[in-house]
């Protein structure tokens, strides 16, 4: 655990129900759809490769957007997402391990468990071709992470600092996100991933986390050598009718028409 600032006390909350959340029972075994792949033949296809997030809710978003996560994930894909992320916290994110599934069952793209998973049992009681490891939160991060690649999953292993990044590259970590968002006083900083990414060895999956909302911020990102694009609040905005507005315009982001348009 890297002890920086205090984290901020949503987060501590967030953190004392994911200790105390039942441990499932039994053990997944997936065979993962190719996050890296769908972000590259994304790009190859002239698409900002956009994670799209489904998140109902969250400590720092008022009120909740209680429309069908099925038709959410959809129209995210037919925005042009190059893969999904769900959320599964119960409490503080309205997220469900079964709307997972049901997500992950509709659609072709990769999707990621956006969870807080602090001990390996966590990973277990539902498939995911992705699971998000944060490092800050983990003692043994190489241990979560070997525990999780035996269970077929590949692993979003989240950083914030430098010092964060060197530690998941030590640990083995292939595919890596840097979170804008600081967990300390929950505030964005788009600088954070610049900052950060310029230090990443070149074979790493490079994913820029939080805060994104437009064509500018996208183009930014991927200037300062971002692989993928994770997005929630902004593709979330509007509600179903919306979202698939709101993904193509990211998605379109790189597009030459895009581009003279703005
Ligand atoms: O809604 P935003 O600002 O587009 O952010 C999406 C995603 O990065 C954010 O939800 C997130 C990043 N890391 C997390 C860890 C847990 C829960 C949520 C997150």
């Amino acid at each position: 655990m890297d002890n920086e600032q205090p984290l901020a006390p949503a987060v501590e909350s967030i953190l004392a129900a994911a200790r105390d959340r039942p441990v499932p029972e039994g053990r997944v075994s997936v065979t993962p759809r190719s996050l890296p792949d769908a972000l590259a033949a994304a790009a190859a296809d002239g698409r900002a490769p956009v994670i799209a997030e489904v998140k109902p809710t969250s400590p720092t978003t008022d009120g909740a957007n209680d429309d069908d996560p099925v038709a959410l994930a959809r129209a995210m894909v037919e925005g042009g997402a190059a893969a999904l992320s769900v959320l599964t916290e119960p409490e503080h994110f309205g997220g469900s391990v079964g709307t997972l599934t049901r997500v992950r069952e509709a659609v072709e793209v990769p999707v990621l468990r956006k969870d807080f998973l602090l001990a390996p049992e966590q990973l277990d009681g539902v498939e995911a071709d992705v699971v998000l490891l944060i490092a800050r939160f983990l003692d043994d991060l190489p241990g979560m992470l070997e525990a999780a690649r035996e269970r077929g999953f590949q692993a979003l292993v989240e950083v914030h600092t430098r010092a964060e990044l060197r530690e998941a590259v030590d640990a083995g970590a292939d595919i890596v996100g840097v979170n804008n968002r600081d967990l300390a006083r929950l505030e964005v900083d788009l600088d954070t991933f610049e900052r950060v990414a310029a230090e990443a060895p070149d074979d790493v999956t490079l994913v820029a986390e939080s805060g994104l909302s437009t064509p500018d911020d996208v183009r930014r990102m991927r200037a300062a050598g971002a692989d993928g694009l994770l997005v929630g609040t902004a593709i979330m905005a509007g509600g179903v009718e919306q979202v698939t507005a709101n993904t193509r315009r990211l998605t379109e982001a790189e597009t030459t028409d895009t581009e003279t348009n703005e």
